[in-house]
């Protein structure tokens, strides 16, 4: 469903020069999976995640998003997926239900269908006791189910998440955490991006390091914990990272 191969994107900026932000990165994704991308801030991950959101081009390497490459077909990558950030805007003069119909008639989805599909999204999501509130009455929690609702409404077989759960309490943040796996219930492919180690654990069946735009380690949980010889995810995380600078600094002039 996802395919990226040899993945990079540069920067040119103009106080640090030329930016390296993903470096020949490569993975993938199929339906019914969640995959996530591990990083510390600045490590790549929005970056990977715009380039296949069609936002960003990149600089070198191919990316297919359900079966469409980025480069040559974006306008068919963006009907096939749905994006999400912890800063995807809610209008404030619009109801919960507007916001969402809006979105849906954005994709021309016929009319009967787009309003079997409100409902249901608005009552699998809970949100049937928001459906005429409008944006700027909402909290953090509500806009954020909103956003969510507004990503699915199209019913995409691919779903981008980056750090959706930022800026969210615990509750909200659960929320969030099990509506993605509902998602993947439903055989969506699911790509989410965090620098929580608990989340990785509690929701992803695969899992890439990501560090200073290279991926230091693909696999599942249990693949990683074998393969490095270590029961703690936070702690083969940081010997990841070490051995990362420490190769780096041998490397160094
Ligand atoms: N438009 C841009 N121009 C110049 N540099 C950029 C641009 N966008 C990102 N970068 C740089 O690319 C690198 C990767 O950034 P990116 O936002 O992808 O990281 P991230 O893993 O998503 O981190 P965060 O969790 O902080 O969002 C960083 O060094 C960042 O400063």
């Amino acid at each position: 469903m996802i395919h990226v191969e040899q993945l990079s994107k540069s920067f040119d900026d103009l106080r640090r020069g030329s930016i390296v932000a993903l470096d020949s990165v490569s993975f993938d994704v199929e339906a019914g999976e969640i995959f996530g991308l591990l990083g510390p801030n600045g490590a790549g991950k929005t970056t990977c995640l715009r380039m296949l959101s069609t936002v960003l081009q990149p600089t070198g390497g191919v990316a297919t998003v359900a079966g469409y490459d980025v480069m040559t077909q974006p306008q068919d990558v963006r009907t096939h997926i749905g994006f999400m950030s912890c800063n995807t805007g809610i209008y404030d003069r619009m109801t919960a239900w507007e916001m969402v119909e809006y979105f849906g008639r954005l994709y021309d989805i016929e009319e009967n269908e787009l309003q079997e599909r409100l409902d249901r999204i608005f009552t699998t999501l809970q949100m049937n006791d928001i459906r005429d509130m409008l944006g700027s009455k909402m909290s953090t929690g509500m806009k954020q189910k909103v956003s969510i609702a507004r990503t699915i409404i199209h019913d995409p077989p691919v779903l981008i998440f980056d750090e959706p759960t930022s800026g969210l309490d615990v509750l909200v943040a659960r929320a969030v955490l099990k509506t993605i796996e509902a998602l993947r219930e439903e055989g969506k492919c699911i790509i989410f991006s965090t620098h929580i180690m608990r989340e990785v654990e509690k929701l992803c069946d695969r899992v890439a390091v990501i560090y200073k735009g290279k991926i230091l380690a693909i696999g599942s949980i249990p693949e990683l914990e074998e393969q490095y010889h270590e029961s703690d995810m936070e702690e083969l995380f940081f010997n990841l990272i070490q051995e990362h600078e420490d190769q780096l600094a041998m490397k160094a002039p």
